[in-house]
């Protein structure tokens, strides 16, 4: 093997014309007379290519002598709760030395590898592969004290906040069945939501952390981008990538939190995490001074934003049930004051074209650009797509790469300029977090929807249109986000049908603790599941006003 062109090897394929053959598919060619140095020149690279096929991989080895997995099976159907919420069940006994998730019992979503026991993620498009390692937020869990019990199930390469689109079938809300339970952390949130499980580790590329959260009426938090180490899960991409805790209360998540967060020397994305077991969230809450006096909120300045009660989709009952739960804050000694980010609402669609060419570039394998473990295993179990397999991924999932080929082909270029917007938002969100120390708003603009129908491929979004307006700008931000549940309101389909409400309250960069603090001491106060929805006269807005805006400054030339 030669990386140079003097000695190719015997078998080498590469022939005359293959360099002219792939610079059509872009539309030019060389120079005739330049064709057989650089057919040259491809035949070695294919020998290198070749070369590294042939080493072993190299991934963490994962610790199985103090970490055995027992019984890993599929559950039966008496097994499953809420339709289809568990993929594979099994017990890894945790650290019996006590740590901060001694006696949890914890699920990893089902894109997050654990050794040994096989992954579907939300397909069947290809079989389910089984890694060989496992992943950071695993060993951690474990390190911590938490028995893991199960893989959750996820939705179909975790790509839609409905709970209908898992292959492995639907998973319905813990509070109502025939409603979603949100998604793609939709088997872990509704274990989680109903009391089976404590903790889930979920992951958050557009509000899959926070949907499924708010429609159980869990605490969900997708943390500051790169807090968590994203190493052993598979990618959706690494820009919008978050994992975070999905639990029934803030302490658990702020202990699940200090368990799971922190550089791993593995994923570049946690470069700026901090070391991991120094960030002391759960010790914080414990040891806060305010906790348990009459105003523990006083000092405290929250920004009520006003384009996340803006959406054409948002429900009344709900915005309602969010802006009483806002009053409590008050109640609590903080001040409440009325922010606008006018580029809150350029938030879907820069994501929208975001996550579109960098999903499709994932979904073809083609993930690049960063230092971390790489999932080879599975690029192996689901490449080359063929029109059969690809036919078998929920129409969400197949609609990501048709709109990703179509911006690459007609909009070249754009993805930067959606990064630069991205950033631009961002700097906005900071601009308003310099005055007040939270934004807070509705999760989602509506409550559990009844499932979908999986007949048309449009049929198949009806559902989900505009559940993430609130929470996948923060995705393409990167500030951290944590769905409180506060209160009940009624379903759109059916008003005795009564299903939990979500306040999603945003932090600046690394201010997770501020985010639970108030998170905690509204937990503390109030109980969320007596909070329901009352019909009132008028909701009068009362609340001071400030606007936000960043100038997009000129390009010098
Ligand atoms: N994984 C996610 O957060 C997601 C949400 C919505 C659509 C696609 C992906």
């Amino acid at each position: 093997m030669s990386v140079f062109f003097k000695d190719i090897s015997p078998g080498n394929p590469v022939k005359k014309g293959d360099a002219e053959d792939l610079l059509k598919k872009i539309g030019v060619a060389i120079d005739d007379k330049d064709s057989d140095d650089y057919n040259l020149l491809l035949a070695a690279v294919h020998d290198c290519a070749e070369h590294i096929s042939n080493l072993p991989d190299y991934q963490p080895v994962p610790d199985t002598k103090q970490y055995p997995r027992e019984n890993i099976r599929r559950p039966t159907q008496e097994e499953q709760e809420f339709g289809h919420a568990w993929a594979h069940k099994f017990l890894i006994r945790g650290n019996r030395d006590g740590g901060p998730m001694a006696g949890k019992s914890a699920t990893v979503k089902d894109c997050i590898a654990v050794a040994g026991v096989p992954q579907f993620y939300g397909s069947d498009a290809f079989p389910a592969w089984t890694p060989s390692t496992d992943a950071t937020v695993v060993t951690r869990l474990l390190d911590a004290g938490a028995d893991i019990v199960g893989t959750s199930t996820c939705e179909n390469f975790c790509n839609s906040t409905a709970s209908f689109t898992s292959a492995q079938g639907t998973i319905d809300n813990p509070h109502h069945a025939g409603y979603s339970a949100g998604g793609s952390t939709s088997g872990g949130s509704a274990l989680v939501g109903s009391g089976m499980v404590d903790v889930t580790v979920g992951t958050d590329q557009g509000g899959s952390i926070r949907v499924p959260s708010a429609l159980c009426g869990c605490v969900g938090l997708k943390p500051t981008h790169g807090l968590v180490p994203y190493t052993g899960f598979t990618s959706g991409d690494a820009v919008d990538d978050h994992a975070g805790p999905i639990t029934r209360t803030v302490m658990d998540n702020a202990a699940c939190l200090d368990a799971i967060a922190g550089y791993d020397g593995i994923d570049d994305r946690s470069l700026g995490a901090g070391e991991h077991g120094s960030h002391g969230f759960a010790e914080a809450l414990r040891s806060c001074p305010a906790t348990g006096n009459a105003f523990p909120l006083a000092g405290i300045k929250i920004g009520v934003l006003k384009e996340g009660f803006g959406h054409d989709a948002m429900q009344p009952e709900v915005r309602d049930v969010v802006l009483d739960a806002v009053r409590k804050f008050e109640q609590l000694g903080a001040s409440v004051q009325e922010v606008s980010v006018p580029a809150h609402m350029e938030g879907p669609a820069v994501w929208t074209i975001q996550q579109r060419i960098s999903g499709t570039l994932t979904i073809l394998g083609q993930a690049h650009g960063r230092r971390g473990l790489y999932l080879t295993e599975f690029e192996h179990a689901r490449l080359p797509w063929t029109t059969e397999n690809f036919r078998k991924l929920f129409p969400s999932t197949q609609n990501t790469v048709i709109n990703g080929l179509y911006l690459m082909d007609k909009f070249p270029g754009l993805y930067g300029k959606t990064m630069n917007i991205g950033r631009q938002i961002s700097d906005a969100f900071d601009l308003a977090l310099q005055d007040v120390d939270l934004l807070v708003m509705p999760t989602t603009p509506f409550v559990a929807p009844r499932h979908g129908s999986r007949g048309t491929p449009r049929q198949c979004f009806e559902p989900t249109i505009g559940l993430t307006v609130n929470t996948a700008v923060f995705n393409v931000t990167g500030h951290p986000a944590l769905s409180l549940p506060v209160g009940f309101a009624p379903a759109r389909e059916d008003e005795t049908v009564a299903l939990p409400v979500g306040m999603q309250i945003v932090g600046g960069k690394w201010q997770e603790k501020m985010i639970y603090r108030v998170a905690h001491e509204w937990e503390t106060a109030f109980n969320w599941r007596t909070c329901r929805y009352m019909a009132k006269e008028s909701q009068q807005d009362d609340l001071p006003k400030v606007q936000y805006t960043v100038e997009v400054s000129p390009v010098v030339a």
